[in-house]
């Protein structure tokens, strides 16, 4: 098997960082920073991949803040519909396979089932939009590409909903927690241990892989739903909070102003991902005791 150069962009985010862990066995790792590789900057993009001559090319960085991106779509647009296309053009140049991660704010929600990969999308937000403009671009620059479909992401790195209400319950009594939007809560530790396994196939295998794959642990939740398990997780540790569960409100969600609209269902089938790279898929809670875990022992 020939070893892997892997380029991994976005290595201080939440799927950037699991993955530097995950990786570091499975060939050479080169993870510029923001400021060695901007994806803002196409010629400095360009200049390090070309440099880099990497066969495999994993681009965890992206524009994820969702309500901001309303009032800056240039912001967002270049970092996840411009530079995911530039990338894509110097992989297919290259002959470096492309993986690249996309999100559930594609669709806009109102499937009653689990989104399919090629369900049509029609995204709320800028957010979304800039994402399916970065897929498109993907799609139009080369085959060679694995999109990871995810949603509802948390890690142990950077910022997310569960770190969010785990400090909030530490300072207030009462939460008010949307209860009309469902999804999976998505371990950033997971996706970054499926990425491994599709680099594995790829290394084997230049054809196999190819495409869009939804993936999401199994079971579903509303954001409401999820706090409330965080809570328990939280207060079942003897972790210090203020709110107790019954102080935790289901609200809907046009009684919780956001600047960008968000879709009622983030659910996602799983089941093309599973059969493709003979995938177990456990129940979100699963990996929530795990990163749960894990954060009580980094906090000490
Ligand atoms: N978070 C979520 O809930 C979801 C995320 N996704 C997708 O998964 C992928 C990973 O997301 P996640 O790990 O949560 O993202 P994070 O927001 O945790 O991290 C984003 C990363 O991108 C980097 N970055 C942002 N802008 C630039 C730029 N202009 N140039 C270079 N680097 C940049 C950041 O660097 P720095 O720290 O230096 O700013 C950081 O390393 C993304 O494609 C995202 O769209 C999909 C669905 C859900
Ligand atoms: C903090 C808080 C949030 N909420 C609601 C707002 C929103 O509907 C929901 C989640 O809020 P967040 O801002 O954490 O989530 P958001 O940033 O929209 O998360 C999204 O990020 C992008 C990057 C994705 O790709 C998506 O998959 C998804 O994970 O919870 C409350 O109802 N009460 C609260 O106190
Ligand atoms: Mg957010």
């Amino acid at each position: 098997m020939t070893v892997s150069r892997i380029l991994l962009l976005g290595k201080s985010g939440q799927v950037g960082s699991a993955l530097q862990v995950r990786l570091a066995d499975r060939g050479k790792i080169l993870a510029p920073d923001r400021e060695a590789c901007d994806l803002a900057n196409i010629n400095q993009l360009r200049d390090v991949i070309r440099g880099v001559q990497p066969n495999i090319i994993i681009n965890a960085a992206a524009y994820t803040a969702v309500d901001k991106a309303e009032e800056d779509a240039e912001g967002c647009f270049s970092a996840n519909a411009i530079a995911p296309g530039v990338i894509a053009e110097v992989a297919e140049a290259l002959g470096a396979r492309l993986i690249h991660y996309s999100t559930d704010y594609v669709f806009d929600g109102a499937k009653k089932t689990a989104y399919l990969e090629d369900d049509m999308p029609s995204p709320l937000n800028v957010y979304g939009r800039s994402k399916l403009a970065g897929d498109q671009a993907i799609f139009a620059a080369t085959d060679n590409h694995t999109i990871v479909r995810v949603g509802w992401v948390y890690g142990l790195a950077g910022h997310n909903f569960a770190k969010t209400i785990l400090r909030l319950a530490a300072e207030l009594d009462e939460l008010r927690i949307v209860d009309d939007q469902v999804g999976a809560p998505t371990s950033a530790e997971f996706i970054a241990d499926v990425t491994a396994r599709i680099v594995d196939c790829c290394g084997h295998d230049a054809k196999k892989g190819r495409g869009v794959f939804n993936l999401a642990p199994s079971g579903r939740v509303s954001w409401h739903g999820y706090a409330v398990e965080l809570i328990r997780e939280a207060k079942r540790r003897g972790w210090p909070l203020r709110v107790e569960e019954d102080m935790i409100i289901p609200i809907a969600s046009k009684q919780y102003r956001t600047a960008a609209a968000r879709p009622k269902s983030s659910l996602l089938d799983t089941r093309k991902i599973r059969e493709t790279f003979d995938l177990d898929v456990p129940a979100w809670q699963v990996h929530l005791k795990q990163f749960m875990a894990e954060l009580g022992a980094h906090a000490g």
